[in-house]
Protein backbone atom coordinates (compact mmCIF):
# COMPACT_ATOMS: atom_id res chain seq x y z
CA UNK A 1 0.00 0.00 0.00
CA UNK A 2 1.06 3.73 -0.69
CA UNK A 3 1.63 6.71 1.54
CA UNK A 4 -0.37 9.84 0.02
CA UNK A 5 1.76 11.83 -1.86
CA UNK A 6 0.76 14.36 -3.55
CA UNK A 7 1.46 14.36 -7.60
CA UNK A 8 1.70 17.31 -10.12
CA UNK A 9 -1.04 19.18 -10.97
CA UNK A 10 -2.13 18.11 -14.39
CA UNK A 11 -2.74 20.72 -17.50
CA UNK A 12 -3.20 19.36 -21.12
CA UNK A 13 0.16 19.62 -23.29
CA UNK A 14 -0.06 22.88 -25.96
CA UNK A 15 -0.68 21.62 -29.31
CA UNK A 16 2.36 23.46 -31.15
CA UNK A 17 1.30 24.71 -34.65
CA UNK A 18 4.33 23.73 -37.07
CA UNK A 19 3.93 26.77 -38.76
CA UNK A 20 6.38 27.28 -41.44
CA UNK A 21 10.17 28.58 -40.11
CA UNK A 22 9.43 27.28 -36.49
CA UNK A 23 11.81 25.02 -34.95
CA UNK A 24 9.48 21.90 -34.00
CA UNK A 25 8.56 21.75 -38.05
CA UNK A 26 12.33 21.57 -38.79
CA UNK A 27 12.60 18.65 -36.39
CA UNK A 28 9.73 17.11 -37.31
CA UNK A 29 10.40 17.33 -41.25
CA UNK A 30 13.81 16.32 -40.46
CA UNK A 31 12.26 13.30 -38.33
CA UNK A 32 9.97 12.62 -41.63
CA UNK A 33 13.01 12.69 -43.88
CA UNK A 34 14.92 10.06 -41.64
CA UNK A 35 11.76 7.64 -40.67
CA UNK A 36 10.86 7.70 -44.57
CA UNK A 37 14.29 6.27 -45.68
CA UNK A 38 14.84 3.77 -42.48
CA UNK A 39 12.77 0.18 -42.57
CA UNK A 40 12.35 -0.61 -38.62
CA UNK A 41 12.14 -4.00 -38.08
CA UNK A 42 8.89 -4.70 -35.39
CA UNK A 43 9.62 -7.08 -33.36
CA UNK A 44 7.17 -8.02 -30.07
CA UNK A 45 8.67 -6.85 -26.85
CA UNK A 46 7.90 -9.97 -24.39
CA UNK A 47 9.37 -9.66 -20.61
CA UNK A 48 11.69 -6.58 -21.78
CA UNK A 49 13.44 -8.38 -24.60
CA UNK A 50 12.62 -7.72 -27.98
CA UNK A 51 11.98 -10.50 -29.89
CA UNK A 52 11.72 -11.46 -33.73
CA UNK A 53 9.46 -14.84 -34.50
CA UNK A 54 10.78 -14.92 -38.20
CA UNK A 55 7.03 -16.99 -38.90
CA UNK A 56 4.72 -14.49 -40.53
CA UNK A 57 6.68 -11.18 -41.63
CA UNK A 58 4.34 -8.19 -42.90
CA UNK A 59 5.38 -4.89 -44.53
CA UNK A 60 4.03 -2.04 -42.75
CA UNK A 61 3.68 0.56 -45.78
CA UNK A 62 2.78 4.12 -46.12
CA UNK A 63 -1.04 4.69 -46.57
CA UNK A 64 -0.59 7.49 -49.23
CA UNK A 65 2.32 5.07 -50.98
CA UNK A 66 1.89 2.06 -50.60
CA UNK A 67 4.53 0.60 -52.23
CA UNK A 68 6.83 2.13 -49.55
CA UNK A 69 7.53 0.67 -46.56
CA UNK A 70 8.67 2.05 -43.64
CA UNK A 71 8.59 -1.33 -41.37
CA UNK A 72 8.41 -5.23 -40.97
CA UNK A 73 6.30 -6.65 -38.50
CA UNK A 74 6.41 -9.96 -36.98
CA UNK A 75 2.73 -11.88 -36.70
CA UNK A 76 2.73 -13.45 -33.12
CA UNK A 77 1.58 -16.43 -33.44
CA UNK A 78 0.72 -19.25 -30.54
CA UNK A 79 3.88 -19.51 -28.95
CA UNK A 80 4.48 -15.52 -29.09
CA UNK A 81 1.18 -14.85 -27.35
CA UNK A 82 2.11 -17.69 -24.20
CA UNK A 83 5.29 -15.95 -24.00
CA UNK A 84 3.61 -12.43 -23.43
CA UNK A 85 0.79 -13.96 -20.99
CA UNK A 86 3.33 -15.47 -19.34
CA UNK A 87 5.85 -12.73 -19.18
CA UNK A 88 2.90 -10.65 -17.73
CA UNK A 89 2.16 -12.60 -15.22
CA UNK A 90 5.78 -13.27 -14.21
CA UNK A 91 6.02 -9.55 -13.83
CA UNK A 92 3.05 -8.94 -11.66
CA UNK A 93 3.96 -9.21 -8.06
CA UNK A 94 7.15 -7.07 -8.57
CA UNK A 95 4.98 -4.06 -10.57
CA UNK A 96 2.37 -4.23 -7.96
CA UNK A 97 4.66 -4.68 -5.31
CA UNK A 98 5.88 -1.08 -6.41
CA UNK A 99 4.72 2.15 -4.57
CA UNK A 100 2.28 3.87 -6.77
CA UNK A 101 4.74 7.16 -6.75
CA UNK A 102 7.46 4.86 -8.45
CA UNK A 103 4.78 3.33 -10.92
CA UNK A 104 3.41 7.31 -11.46
CA UNK A 105 6.61 8.31 -11.68
CA UNK A 106 7.79 6.42 -14.78
CA UNK A 107 4.42 7.42 -16.83
CA UNK A 108 5.10 11.20 -15.90
CA UNK A 109 8.61 10.72 -17.44
CA UNK A 110 7.44 9.21 -20.23
CA UNK A 111 4.65 12.43 -20.92
CA UNK A 112 7.73 14.61 -20.17
CA UNK A 113 9.89 12.75 -22.71
CA UNK A 114 6.99 12.87 -25.40
CA UNK A 115 6.42 16.36 -24.82
CA UNK A 116 10.32 16.95 -25.75
CA UNK A 117 12.58 14.56 -27.11
CA UNK A 118 10.64 12.09 -28.25
CA UNK A 119 7.78 14.35 -29.79
CA UNK A 120 9.21 14.45 -33.31
CA UNK A 121 9.47 10.76 -33.27
CA UNK A 122 6.17 9.52 -32.47
CA UNK A 123 4.47 12.25 -34.41
CA UNK A 124 6.72 11.45 -37.82
CA UNK A 125 6.01 7.82 -36.95
CA UNK A 126 1.81 8.83 -36.85
CA UNK A 127 2.29 11.27 -39.97
CA UNK A 128 3.87 7.83 -42.25
CA UNK A 129 2.23 5.14 -40.92
CA UNK A 130 -1.35 6.30 -40.30
CA UNK A 131 -1.33 8.89 -42.88
CA UNK A 132 -1.95 11.79 -40.61
CA UNK A 133 -1.21 15.64 -41.29
CA UNK A 134 1.37 17.32 -38.56
CA UNK A 135 -1.70 19.00 -37.10
CA UNK A 136 -3.78 15.48 -36.36
CA UNK A 137 -0.61 14.13 -35.66
CA UNK A 138 0.32 16.47 -32.93
CA UNK A 139 -3.03 16.78 -31.40
CA UNK A 140 -2.82 12.69 -31.50
CA UNK A 141 0.54 11.30 -30.47
CA UNK A 142 1.46 13.86 -28.76
CA UNK A 143 -0.46 16.31 -26.55
CA UNK A 144 -3.68 13.48 -26.16
CA UNK A 145 -1.20 11.04 -25.03
CA UNK A 146 0.78 13.04 -22.82
CA UNK A 147 -2.46 14.31 -21.40
CA UNK A 148 -3.33 10.38 -20.64
CA UNK A 149 -0.01 9.98 -18.91
CA UNK A 150 -0.20 13.26 -16.56
CA UNK A 151 -3.85 13.09 -15.76
CA UNK A 152 -4.07 9.25 -15.28
CA UNK A 153 -2.03 9.83 -12.69
CA UNK A 154 -3.97 12.61 -11.24
CA UNK A 155 -7.37 10.74 -11.54
CA UNK A 156 -5.47 7.53 -9.79
CA UNK A 157 -3.92 9.17 -6.97
CA UNK A 158 -7.57 10.34 -6.74
CA UNK A 159 -8.95 7.08 -6.39
CA UNK A 160 -6.32 5.64 -4.37
CA UNK A 161 -6.57 8.11 -1.58
CA UNK A 162 -11.07 7.26 -1.33
CA UNK A 163 -11.33 5.77 2.03
CA UNK A 164 -14.50 5.02 4.04
CA UNK A 165 -15.61 7.82 5.43
CA UNK A 166 -16.70 6.52 8.89
CA UNK A 167 -14.71 4.61 11.85
CA UNK A 168 -16.93 2.99 14.25
CA UNK A 169 -15.26 3.44 17.89
CA UNK A 170 -12.39 1.08 18.24
CA UNK A 171 -12.15 0.37 14.68
CA UNK A 172 -10.21 1.82 11.80
CA UNK A 173 -11.24 0.86 8.39
CA UNK A 174 -9.05 1.06 5.50
CA UNK A 175 -9.32 0.30 1.49
CA UNK A 176 -7.06 -1.73 -0.35
CA UNK A 177 -7.48 -0.65 -3.99
CA UNK A 178 -6.03 -4.20 -5.07
CA UNK A 179 -4.91 -4.14 -8.70
CA UNK A 180 -7.29 -7.54 -10.69
CA UNK A 181 -6.56 -10.49 -9.96
CA UNK A 182 -4.58 -11.43 -13.38
CA UNK A 183 -3.29 -10.23 -16.49
CA UNK A 184 -5.25 -7.53 -18.85
CA UNK A 185 -4.99 -7.75 -22.30
CA UNK A 186 -5.09 -4.52 -24.35
CA UNK A 187 -6.09 -3.90 -28.20
CA UNK A 188 -6.12 -1.06 -30.02
CA UNK A 189 -6.76 0.44 -33.04
CA UNK A 190 -4.88 1.75 -36.03
CA UNK A 191 -6.64 5.56 -35.77
CA UNK A 192 -4.72 6.71 -32.11
CA UNK A 193 -1.47 6.91 -31.17
CA UNK A 194 -2.64 8.31 -28.18
CA UNK A 195 -5.60 5.47 -27.94
CA UNK A 196 -3.04 2.82 -28.61
CA UNK A 197 -0.29 3.98 -25.79
CA UNK A 198 -3.41 4.74 -23.49
CA UNK A 199 -4.71 1.30 -23.36
CA UNK A 200 -2.26 -0.62 -21.92
CA UNK A 201 -0.51 1.82 -19.83
CA UNK A 202 -3.78 3.03 -17.83
CA UNK A 203 -4.30 -0.60 -16.18
CA UNK A 204 -0.66 -0.38 -15.73
CA UNK A 205 -0.35 2.61 -13.86
CA UNK A 206 -2.91 0.83 -11.53
CA UNK A 207 -0.61 -2.32 -11.26
CA UNK A 208 -1.40 -4.15 -13.10
CA UNK A 209 0.72 -6.09 -16.07
CA UNK A 210 -0.29 -6.53 -19.64
CA UNK A 211 -0.45 -7.87 -23.06
CA UNK A 212 -0.75 -5.43 -25.64
CA UNK A 213 -1.80 -6.22 -29.61
CA UNK A 214 -1.92 -2.45 -31.37
CA UNK A 215 -3.37 -2.86 -34.50
CA UNK A 216 -0.70 -3.44 -37.63
CA UNK A 217 -1.36 -0.29 -39.30
CA UNK A 218 -0.65 1.32 -36.03
CA UNK A 219 2.93 -0.92 -35.41
CA UNK A 220 5.47 1.82 -36.18
CA UNK A 221 4.47 3.98 -33.91
CA UNK A 222 3.22 1.24 -31.26
CA UNK A 223 7.11 0.13 -31.68
CA UNK A 224 8.16 4.12 -31.01
CA UNK A 225 5.64 3.86 -28.19
CA UNK A 226 7.28 0.98 -26.40
CA UNK A 227 11.03 2.29 -26.49
CA UNK A 228 9.67 5.68 -24.90
CA UNK A 229 8.32 3.38 -22.29
CA UNK A 230 11.15 1.79 -21.69
CA UNK A 231 13.60 4.94 -21.81
CA UNK A 232 11.30 6.16 -18.89
CA UNK A 233 11.99 3.15 -16.88
CA UNK A 234 8.98 0.78 -17.49
CA UNK A 235 10.32 -2.78 -16.16
CA UNK A 236 10.18 -5.84 -18.33
CA UNK A 237 7.39 -8.01 -18.62
CA UNK A 238 4.70 -5.23 -17.53
CA UNK A 239 3.55 -4.30 -21.07
CA UNK A 240 4.11 -7.47 -23.47
CA UNK A 241 3.59 -6.35 -27.27
CA UNK A 242 2.64 -8.87 -29.76
CA UNK A 243 1.81 -7.56 -33.13
CA UNK A 244 -0.02 -9.24 -35.45
CA UNK A 245 -3.99 -9.76 -36.53
CA UNK A 246 -4.44 -10.93 -32.78
CA UNK A 247 -6.28 -14.16 -33.83
CA UNK A 248 -3.44 -16.27 -31.80
CA UNK A 249 -3.30 -13.78 -29.55
CA UNK A 250 -6.95 -13.63 -28.77
CA UNK A 251 -6.50 -17.69 -28.77
CA UNK A 252 -4.25 -17.51 -25.56
CA UNK A 253 -5.48 -14.73 -24.07
CA UNK A 254 -8.98 -15.42 -23.97
CA UNK A 255 -8.73 -19.27 -22.95
CA UNK A 256 -6.22 -18.17 -19.98
CA UNK A 257 -7.73 -19.01 -16.51
CA UNK A 258 -5.90 -15.03 -15.42
CA UNK A 259 -7.61 -13.07 -18.07
CA UNK A 260 -8.87 -10.24 -15.81
CA UNK A 261 -9.65 -7.57 -17.97
CA UNK A 262 -9.79 -6.43 -21.98
CA UNK A 263 -9.00 -2.88 -22.57
CA UNK A 264 -10.03 -2.87 -26.03
CA UNK A 265 -11.29 0.13 -28.70
CA UNK A 266 -11.87 -0.87 -32.58
CA UNK A 267 -14.97 -1.72 -34.30
CA UNK A 268 -18.26 -3.15 -32.32
CA UNK A 269 -18.49 -6.00 -34.67
CA UNK A 270 -14.68 -7.01 -32.84
CA UNK A 271 -15.62 -6.21 -29.88
CA UNK A 272 -18.57 -8.19 -29.79
CA UNK A 273 -16.54 -11.07 -31.19
CA UNK A 274 -13.97 -10.57 -28.09
CA UNK A 275 -17.32 -10.30 -25.55
CA UNK A 276 -18.95 -13.76 -26.79
CA UNK A 277 -15.41 -15.91 -26.46
CA UNK A 278 -15.45 -14.20 -23.19
CA UNK A 279 -18.76 -15.46 -22.36
CA UNK A 280 -18.09 -18.90 -24.14
CA UNK A 281 -15.56 -19.70 -21.18
CA UNK A 282 -16.82 -17.68 -18.03
CA UNK A 283 -16.72 -20.75 -16.48
CA UNK A 284 -13.21 -21.47 -16.41
CA UNK A 285 -11.65 -17.76 -15.16
CA UNK A 286 -10.55 -17.39 -12.06
CA UNK A 287 -12.25 -13.88 -11.77
CA UNK A 288 -14.80 -12.00 -14.06
CA UNK A 289 -12.74 -10.58 -16.21
CA UNK A 290 -13.68 -6.68 -16.84
CA UNK A 291 -15.03 -5.87 -20.37
CA UNK A 292 -14.13 -2.38 -21.09
CA UNK A 293 -14.75 -1.44 -25.02
CA UNK A 294 -15.09 2.09 -26.81
CA UNK A 295 -15.90 1.14 -30.33
CA UNK A 296 -17.94 2.37 -33.53
CA UNK A 297 -19.22 5.77 -34.04
CA UNK A 298 -22.43 7.32 -36.40
CA UNK A 299 -21.51 11.08 -35.33
CA UNK A 300 -24.20 13.47 -36.48
CA UNK A 301 -24.50 16.91 -36.90
CA UNK A 302 -27.84 18.71 -36.46
CA UNK A 303 -28.39 22.53 -37.64
CA UNK A 304 -31.68 24.37 -36.35
CA UNK A 305 -32.88 27.31 -38.76
CA UNK A 306 -31.30 29.87 -36.10
CA UNK A 307 -27.63 28.26 -36.62
CA UNK A 308 -25.16 30.48 -38.13
CA UNK A 309 -24.04 29.00 -41.45
CA UNK A 310 -20.14 29.83 -40.97
CA UNK A 311 -20.51 27.42 -37.65
CA UNK A 312 -22.05 25.02 -39.55
CA UNK A 313 -19.84 24.93 -42.59
CA UNK A 314 -16.56 24.44 -40.61
CA UNK A 315 -18.41 21.93 -38.26
CA UNK A 316 -18.72 19.89 -41.30
CA UNK A 317 -15.51 19.97 -43.29
CA UNK A 318 -13.26 19.77 -40.07
CA UNK A 319 -16.11 17.16 -38.25
CA UNK A 320 -16.07 14.92 -41.36
CA UNK A 321 -13.04 15.10 -43.52
CA UNK A 322 -9.73 16.07 -40.85
CA UNK A 323 -7.81 12.50 -40.83
CA UNK A 324 -10.39 11.11 -43.83
CA UNK A 325 -13.39 10.97 -41.69
CA UNK A 326 -11.44 8.10 -39.54
CA UNK A 327 -12.01 9.42 -36.67
CA UNK A 328 -14.90 7.17 -34.28
CA UNK A 329 -16.16 11.07 -33.54
CA UNK A 330 -16.33 12.04 -37.41
CA UNK A 331 -19.40 13.87 -38.46
CA UNK A 332 -21.13 10.94 -40.96
CA UNK A 333 -24.38 12.32 -41.05
CA UNK A 334 -25.80 15.87 -40.71
CA UNK A 335 -29.25 17.03 -41.14
CA UNK A 336 -29.75 21.05 -42.19
CA UNK A 337 -33.09 22.70 -42.84
CA UNK A 338 -33.48 23.92 -46.44
CA UNK A 339 -33.56 27.60 -45.88
CA UNK A 340 -29.75 27.19 -44.71
CA UNK A 341 -28.86 25.14 -46.96
CA UNK A 342 -30.30 26.79 -49.84
CA UNK A 343 -27.64 29.57 -49.00
CA UNK A 344 -24.91 27.07 -47.81
CA UNK A 345 -25.06 24.39 -50.06
CA UNK A 346 -22.71 25.55 -52.99
CA UNK A 347 -19.91 26.89 -50.71
CA UNK A 348 -20.22 23.85 -48.94
CA UNK A 349 -19.61 22.14 -52.34
CA UNK A 350 -16.29 24.14 -53.81
CA UNK A 351 -15.25 24.00 -50.05
CA UNK A 352 -15.57 20.00 -49.99
CA UNK A 353 -14.00 19.81 -53.84
CA UNK A 354 -11.35 22.69 -52.29
CA UNK A 355 -9.66 20.10 -49.75
CA UNK A 356 -5.70 19.45 -50.74
CA UNK A 357 -5.08 15.76 -50.04
CA UNK A 358 -1.68 14.01 -51.04
CA UNK A 359 1.42 12.82 -48.96
CA UNK A 360 1.39 13.99 -45.51
CA UNK A 361 5.16 14.58 -46.18
CA UNK A 362 3.95 17.74 -48.10
CA UNK A 363 2.88 19.81 -45.30
CA UNK A 364 0.77 21.96 -47.20
CA UNK A 365 -2.25 19.07 -47.39
CA UNK A 366 -5.67 18.96 -45.25
CA UNK A 367 -5.85 15.13 -45.83
CA UNK A 368 -4.31 11.87 -47.28
CA UNK A 369 -5.07 8.73 -47.63
CA UNK A 370 -7.08 6.16 -45.93
CA UNK A 371 -5.43 3.85 -44.12
CA UNK A 372 -5.26 0.36 -46.12
CA UNK A 373 -6.93 -1.45 -49.19
CA UNK A 374 -9.83 -2.75 -47.25
CA UNK A 375 -10.98 0.52 -45.46
CA UNK A 376 -10.47 1.54 -49.81
CA UNK A 377 -12.91 -1.29 -50.78
CA UNK A 378 -15.13 -0.33 -47.79
CA UNK A 379 -15.38 3.69 -49.38
CA UNK A 380 -15.30 2.60 -52.75
CA UNK A 381 -18.63 0.17 -52.83
CA UNK A 382 -20.51 2.85 -50.53
CA UNK A 383 -19.61 5.93 -52.74
CA UNK A 384 -20.48 3.23 -55.83
CA UNK A 385 -23.33 2.52 -54.00
CA UNK A 386 -24.17 5.95 -53.61
CA UNK A 387 -23.82 6.98 -57.38
CA UNK A 388 -26.46 4.11 -58.17
CA UNK A 389 -29.41 5.31 -55.71
CA UNK A 390 -31.59 7.48 -57.09
CA UNK A 391 -32.42 9.09 -54.04
CA UNK A 392 -29.05 10.04 -53.32
CA UNK A 393 -26.99 12.52 -54.94
CA UNK A 394 -23.53 13.31 -54.79
CA UNK A 395 -22.58 16.75 -54.28
CA UNK A 396 -18.63 16.95 -53.92
CA UNK A 397 -16.27 13.98 -54.48
CA UNK A 398 -17.61 10.62 -55.45
CA UNK A 399 -14.36 9.64 -56.88
CA UNK A 400 -11.35 7.23 -55.32
CA UNK A 401 -7.71 5.96 -56.99
CA UNK A 402 -5.94 3.20 -54.74
CA UNK A 403 -2.53 3.36 -57.73
CA UNK A 404 -0.58 5.30 -55.68
CA UNK A 405 -1.97 5.70 -52.29
CA UNK A 406 -5.28 5.07 -50.81
CA UNK A 407 -7.04 7.75 -52.13
CA UNK A 408 -10.88 8.87 -51.56
CA UNK A 409 -11.81 12.19 -52.29
CA UNK A 410 -14.35 13.59 -49.52
CA UNK A 411 -17.41 12.96 -50.54
CA UNK A 412 -20.13 14.90 -49.69
CA UNK A 413 -24.12 12.86 -50.49
CA UNK A 414 -27.30 14.67 -50.09
CA UNK A 415 -29.58 12.56 -49.05
CA UNK A 416 -33.46 11.98 -49.45
CA UNK A 417 -33.94 9.08 -46.93
CA UNK A 418 -33.03 9.71 -43.60
CA UNK A 419 -33.42 6.08 -42.70
CA UNK A 420 -30.65 5.36 -45.96
CA UNK A 421 -28.01 3.15 -44.71
CA UNK A 422 -25.59 6.23 -44.96
CA UNK A 423 -27.32 7.52 -41.97
CA UNK A 424 -26.78 4.36 -39.82
CA UNK A 425 -23.74 2.85 -41.09
CA UNK A 426 -20.49 3.16 -40.16
CA UNK A 427 -17.84 3.43 -42.92
CA UNK A 428 -15.13 5.63 -41.22
CA UNK A 429 -13.97 7.32 -44.25
CA UNK A 430 -14.34 10.72 -45.57
CA UNK A 431 -18.44 10.78 -46.79
CA UNK A 432 -20.74 12.82 -44.96
CA UNK A 433 -24.56 12.25 -45.62
CA UNK A 434 -26.78 15.42 -45.70
CA UNK A 435 -30.49 15.58 -45.16
CA UNK A 436 -32.35 18.47 -46.07
CA UNK A 437 -35.55 19.15 -44.16
CA UNK A 438 -38.20 21.29 -44.09
CA UNK A 439 -37.49 24.11 -41.24
CA UNK A 440 -40.95 23.82 -39.32
CA UNK A 441 -39.77 19.85 -39.25
CA UNK A 442 -36.89 20.41 -36.51
CA UNK A 443 -38.27 18.41 -33.60
CA UNK A 444 -39.36 15.17 -35.90
CA UNK A 445 -35.92 15.12 -37.43
CA UNK A 446 -34.28 15.31 -34.14
CA UNK A 447 -36.71 12.39 -32.78
CA UNK A 448 -35.79 10.17 -35.91
CA UNK A 449 -32.13 11.04 -35.19
CA UNK A 450 -32.04 9.46 -31.75
CA UNK A 451 -32.44 6.25 -32.87
CA UNK A 452 -31.75 6.10 -36.34
CA UNK A 453 -28.72 4.08 -36.07
CA UNK A 454 -27.54 1.86 -33.30
CA UNK A 455 -24.59 3.92 -32.15
CA UNK A 456 -24.42 6.63 -29.80
CA UNK A 457 -20.87 8.27 -29.55
CA UNK A 458 -20.84 11.55 -30.78
CA UNK A 459 -23.03 14.56 -32.16
CA UNK A 460 -23.29 18.40 -32.25
CA UNK A 461 -26.21 20.56 -32.62
CA UNK A 462 -25.64 24.37 -34.05
CA UNK A 463 -27.86 26.67 -33.19
CA UNK A 464 -28.59 29.81 -31.59
CA UNK A 465 -32.01 29.56 -30.52
CA UNK A 466 -31.58 28.79 -26.54
CA UNK A 467 -35.38 26.42 -26.45
CA UNK A 468 -33.97 24.73 -29.58
CA UNK A 469 -30.76 23.91 -28.38
CA UNK A 470 -32.32 22.94 -24.59
CA UNK A 471 -34.55 20.37 -26.77
CA UNK A 472 -32.23 18.68 -28.97
CA UNK A 473 -30.10 18.26 -25.36
CA UNK A 474 -32.94 16.65 -24.02
CA UNK A 475 -34.34 14.47 -26.30
CA UNK A 476 -30.74 13.25 -27.62
CA UNK A 477 -29.48 12.44 -24.01
CA UNK A 478 -29.18 9.12 -24.73
CA UNK A 479 -28.25 9.49 -28.61
CA UNK A 480 -24.15 10.46 -27.55
CA UNK A 481 -21.86 10.13 -24.76
CA UNK A 482 -19.61 13.28 -26.51
CA UNK A 483 -22.83 16.40 -27.45
CA UNK A 484 -21.20 19.13 -28.73
CA UNK A 485 -23.21 22.62 -28.32
CA UNK A 486 -22.30 24.94 -31.33
CA UNK A 487 -18.52 22.89 -32.30
CA UNK A 488 -17.68 19.95 -34.34
CA UNK A 489 -18.09 16.56 -33.11
CA UNK A 490 -14.09 15.50 -32.65
CA UNK A 491 -11.61 16.81 -30.92
CA UNK A 492 -12.40 15.88 -26.88
CA UNK A 493 -9.59 16.84 -25.05
CA UNK A 494 -8.31 15.20 -21.91
CA UNK A 495 -9.44 16.22 -18.62
CA UNK A 496 -12.46 18.44 -20.48
CA UNK A 497 -14.59 16.97 -22.53
CA UNK A 498 -14.14 12.39 -21.00
CA UNK A 499 -14.81 10.61 -24.49
CA UNK A 500 -17.00 7.99 -24.84
CA UNK A 501 -20.45 6.33 -25.75
CA UNK A 502 -22.74 4.27 -25.54
CA UNK A 503 -25.58 1.78 -27.05
CA UNK A 504 -23.19 0.13 -30.10
CA UNK A 505 -20.63 2.59 -29.23
CA UNK A 506 -18.92 1.07 -26.23
CA UNK A 507 -18.97 0.32 -22.76
CA UNK A 508 -18.44 4.66 -21.73
CA UNK A 509 -15.81 4.25 -19.12
CA UNK A 510 -14.52 7.27 -20.35
CA UNK A 511 -10.84 6.73 -21.19
CA UNK A 512 -8.39 9.27 -19.43
CA UNK A 513 -10.83 10.09 -16.60
CA UNK A 514 -11.64 8.48 -13.02
CA UNK A 515 -14.31 6.00 -14.51
CA UNK A 516 -11.91 4.31 -16.46
CA UNK A 517 -9.18 3.70 -13.91
CA UNK A 518 -11.39 2.48 -11.84
CA UNK A 519 -12.10 -0.65 -13.73
CA UNK A 520 -8.53 -1.40 -13.23
CA UNK A 521 -9.06 -2.22 -9.68
CA UNK A 522 -10.26 -4.55 -7.41
CA UNK A 523 -10.65 -2.75 -4.12
CA UNK A 524 -10.77 -4.55 -1.05
CA UNK A 525 -12.19 -3.35 2.57
CA UNK A 526 -10.29 -3.96 5.34
CA UNK A 527 -11.26 -3.72 8.77
CA UNK A 528 -9.27 -3.62 12.08
CA UNK A 529 -10.79 -3.75 15.34
CA UNK A 530 -8.45 -2.63 18.65
CA UNK A 531 -9.90 -4.18 21.56
CA UNK A 532 -11.89 -6.69 19.90
CA UNK A 533 -14.48 -8.57 21.86
CA UNK A 534 -13.75 -11.50 23.82
CA UNK A 535 -17.06 -12.46 24.60
CA UNK A 536 -19.94 -13.73 22.43
CA UNK A 537 -22.80 -13.27 24.14
CA UNK A 538 -25.01 -10.10 24.07
CA UNK A 539 -26.75 -8.09 27.31
CA UNK A 540 -30.21 -8.80 26.33
CA UNK A 541 -29.35 -12.70 26.91
CA UNK A 542 -28.19 -11.92 30.38
N1 LIG B 1 -15.19 4.79 -29.36
C1 LIG B 1 -13.91 5.13 -29.42
O1 LIG B 1 -13.36 5.73 -28.51
C2 LIG B 1 -13.10 4.74 -30.63
C3 LIG B 1 -11.85 5.31 -30.81
C4 LIG B 1 -11.10 4.93 -31.94
C5 LIG B 1 -11.61 4.04 -32.85
N2 LIG B 1 -12.84 3.52 -32.64
C6 LIG B 1 -13.42 2.59 -33.61
O2 LIG B 1 -12.41 1.72 -34.10
C7 LIG B 1 -12.71 1.31 -35.42
C8 LIG B 1 -11.52 1.54 -36.31
O3 LIG B 1 -10.40 0.89 -35.79
P1 LIG B 1 -9.88 -0.49 -36.40
O4 LIG B 1 -10.17 -0.54 -37.85
O5 LIG B 1 -8.47 -0.66 -35.95
O6 LIG B 1 -10.85 -1.51 -35.64
P2 LIG B 1 -10.82 -3.12 -35.68
O7 LIG B 1 -11.95 -3.60 -34.84
O8 LIG B 1 -10.70 -3.62 -37.06
O9 LIG B 1 -9.44 -3.48 -34.96
C9 LIG B 1 -9.16 -3.07 -33.65
C10 LIG B 1 -8.07 -3.94 -33.07
O10 LIG B 1 -8.60 -5.24 -32.87
C11 LIG B 1 -7.69 -6.18 -33.42
N3 LIG B 1 -8.40 -7.44 -33.64
C12 LIG B 1 -9.30 -7.77 -34.58
N4 LIG B 1 -9.74 -9.04 -34.38
C13 LIG B 1 -9.10 -9.49 -33.27
C14 LIG B 1 -9.12 -10.71 -32.53
N5 LIG B 1 -9.87 -11.75 -32.87
N6 LIG B 1 -8.34 -10.81 -31.43
C15 LIG B 1 -7.54 -9.79 -31.04
N7 LIG B 1 -7.49 -8.61 -31.71
C16 LIG B 1 -8.26 -8.47 -32.80
C17 LIG B 1 -7.13 -5.48 -34.62
O11 LIG B 1 -5.97 -6.10 -35.10
C18 LIG B 1 -6.86 -4.12 -34.00
O12 LIG B 1 -5.69 -4.15 -33.23
C19 LIG B 1 -13.91 2.14 -35.84
O13 LIG B 1 -15.07 1.36 -35.70
C20 LIG B 1 -13.91 3.29 -34.84
O14 LIG B 1 -15.17 3.89 -34.65
C21 LIG B 1 -13.58 3.83 -31.55
N1 LIG C 1 -11.11 11.39 -29.02
C1 LIG C 1 -11.16 11.62 -30.43
C2 LIG C 1 -11.74 10.46 -31.17
C3 LIG C 1 -11.12 9.15 -30.96
C4 LIG C 1 -11.71 8.18 -31.90
O1 LIG C 1 -11.27 7.85 -32.94
C5 LIG C 1 -12.05 12.80 -30.75
O2 LIG C 1 -12.76 13.29 -29.88
O3 LIG C 1 -12.05 13.22 -31.90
Amino acid sequence: MDALTAVPSPTNEPVLDHASGSSERADLERRVAQLWNEKHDLPHWIGGRQVLGGHSRTEVTAPFEHRHALGVLDGATEAEARAAVDAAKAAAPMWRGLTFDDRAAIFLKAADLLSGPWRSTLNAATMLGQAKTAIQAEIDAACELIDFWRFNVHFARTILGEQPMVNAKGVWNRSDHRPLDGFVYAITPFNFTAIAGNLPTAPALMGNTVVWKPSPAQALAAHFTMALLEEAGLPPGVINLVHGDGVAVSNVALADQDLAGIHFTGSTGTFRKLWRAVGENIANYRSYPRLVGETGGKGFILAHPSASARVLRTAMLRGAFEYQGQKCSAASRAYVPRSIWSGLRDDVVASTEALTMGPTTDFANFMSAVIDSRAFATHKAAIDRAHATASVRVLAGGTYDDSVGYYVRPTLLEVADPGDESFTTEYFGPILAVHVYPDDEYDSVVRQLESVTDYALTGAVIAQDRAAIARATETLRFAAGNFYINDKPTGAVVGQQPFGGSRASGTNDKAGAATNLLRWTSPRSIKETFVPPTHHGYPHME
